[in-house]
């Protein structure tokens, strides 16, 4: 039996003010700084370390994964960094407020914005300072794979090639695996684990800073799940 931890970073400023976050590089609040030392300090309790860890390339995620290794006196492992864990490229919708939105769109579209895996939010343009083009740290990006917006099934479609060959090869040669990434992209490879429906992946929020964990057996199937407390 393997055993996976996925956490979702702290709450971010823009979490806090109910801003759709995406790419946008945002902080962690006072209250997410205080969750990611609370997720170190649940694994200490019950007795996890690591061997690896994973995380995106935004700091509310990054910050999170190193508070938590901080924790369990990890610091040193081995991090790899990747722009497939990041968050859902929320297009056009970045840095508006979700209530805002909902008032001047209705709550059902953005509802389905936020939740539906096929609906795409509004895209930018690439003249747009919110494009990942300007961004030097994604300057090893072919031009397909810059998004101007993203639906959930494009996340997992970029998720899951760093699933298949940096993740699921660490787990299959024994080693104790930490993924520290966001709502969506944990939700992407969620769906992915556990054959969810999209109907299913609908409903399904996963909370901030808080140790979700898989035991899994040989085939990488999930035996069960559940939150540490
Ligand atoms: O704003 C975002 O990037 C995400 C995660 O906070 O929001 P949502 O819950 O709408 O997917």
């Amino acid at each position: 039996m393997q055993k996976l931890v996925l956490l979702r970073h702290g709450e971010s400023v823009w979490n806090k003010e109910n801003r759709f976050t995406g790419w946008t590089d945002v902080d962690l609040s006072e209250e997410g700084v205080n969750q990611a030392k609370h997720a170190g300090e649940l694994l200490k309790k019950h007795g996890y370390t690591f061997d690896v860890a994973f995380t995106s390339l935004l700091k509310r995620s990054i910050k999170t994964l190193h508070s938590a290794l901080e924790e369990v006196d990890n610091l040193w492992i081995p991090v790899q960094k990747s722009w497939r864990l990041n968050e859902r490229f929320y297009g056009a919708l970045q840095g508006l407020n979700k209530a805002e939105t909902a008032a001047k769109y209705g709550e059902e579209q953005v509802h389905k914005w936020r939740r539906d895996p096929n609906e795409l939010p509004p895209a930018i343009t690439k003249d747009d300072d919110r494009y990942p083009g300007k961004d030097i740290r994604y300057k090893e990006l072919t031009e397909r794979e810059l998004p101007l917006t993203e639906n959930l099934s494009q996340t997992m479609a970029r998720v899951l090639p760093f699933w298949n060959e940096f993740i699921v090869r660490d787990i299959k040669k024994d080693k104790k695996v930490i993924v520290c990434a966001h709502g969506n992209s944990l939700r992407a490879l969620v769906q992915y684990i556990d054959h969810l429906t999209d109907e299913e992946v609908s409903n399904l929020d996963i909370p901030t800073g808080t140790p979700l964990i898989y035991e899994l057996d040989e085939g990488l199937e999930r035996i069960r799940h559940y939150y540490l407390e």
